[in-house]
């Protein structure tokens, strides 16, 4: 990131963010500003809150307290149509099982046209070129276009979600442990593809992962979760080789379950 975009307003600026459940705390007071173009990794272990927090910014889940401005307004509290707009439009999810960011029983053009029509586009002809360049990009063979998501390998699908979620341009992604599943070396080749891509088209993004080679990979910054709240957070290369909590130290060290 240069000086130039430092010096942008943030295009996310999250305060106080808080979800219960019931008595227990999902996450707490968590505070995050994101710039445009910046990649920010999340991670902590397993019930570390990571997971909630992205909900709650996706509109999955209600939060009980904060606020997240985004273009000027809180998303926290958006009425559902205007949420549901900014999903089909500005911002884009990536979930760690393709089948929940799927239609598993739309062919791949679909899958990546609906989201195209969704915005608006009517033209059938130009619609599925799009969908065949997205699928070239996301390196999945256009001659596939017509078969269904389940025909597909676990790293296809996941690189079809990613091609529905970037073919509408949009300017946020959030990503649940995107790798997440995956063997190790279709995990190499899909990060290396989320790298090209991020980059590319300046996307900001959010990963929450417990996996430390991928925030290593992708983000420019990164928060570390403990119990539900923000423990350090820092430059990724200034956190993960110099980490100053002893929690952080644990969890570059794996010595953390994950
Ligand atoms: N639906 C739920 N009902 C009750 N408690 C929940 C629920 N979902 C999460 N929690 C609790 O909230 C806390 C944070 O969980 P969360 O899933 O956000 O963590 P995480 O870091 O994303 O973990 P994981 O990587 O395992 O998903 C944990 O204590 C968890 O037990």
């Amino acid at each position: 990131m240069n000086a130039e975009t430092m010096s942008e307003a943030p295009l996310l600026s999250v305060r106080g963010l808080t979800k219960r459940y019931g008595g227990r705390i999902g996450c707490a007071e968590v505070d995050l500003d994101l710039w445009p173009g910046e990649v920010l990794g999340i991670v902590g272990e397993s019930g570390s809150g990571k997971s909630t927090l992205l909900a709650c910014l996706a509109g999955h889940l209600e939060a009980d307290g904060g606020t997240a401005r985004y273009d000027g307004r809180d998303v926290l509290t958006l009425p559902e149509p205007e949420r549901r707009r900014l999903a089909r439009t500005d911002w884009a999810f990536v979930h760690q099982h393709a089948r929940d960011g799927l239609r598993m029983n739309v062919s791949a053009g679909g899958n990546v046209g609906e989201r195209l029509m969704a915005g608006g586009a009517r033209h059938y002809g130009d619609i599925r070129a799009t969908a065949e360049d997205w699928l070239a990009r996301v390196e999945i063979d256009p001659a596939r276009i017509d078969d269904r998501p389940s025909q597909f390998s676990g790293g296809m699908q996941q690189r079809l979600q990613i091609a529905r979620g970037l073919v509408t341009g949009p300017r946020l992604v959030l990503m649940d442990e995107p790798t997440g599943g995956l063997d190790v070396s279709v995990q190499a080749r899909l990060l290396d593809l989320l790298r090209g891509l991020v980059r590319r088209m300046g996307l900001a993004a959010i990963v929450v992962t417990h996996d430390i080679g991928v925030v290593r990979l992708l983000a420019d910054r990164l928060m570390v979760m403990k119990d539900g709240r923000v423990v350090e957070a820092g430059l990724t290369d200034r956190v993960l080789d110099d980490p100053q909590h002893g929690y952080t130290q644990l969890l570059v060290s794996s010595v953390l379950p994950t």
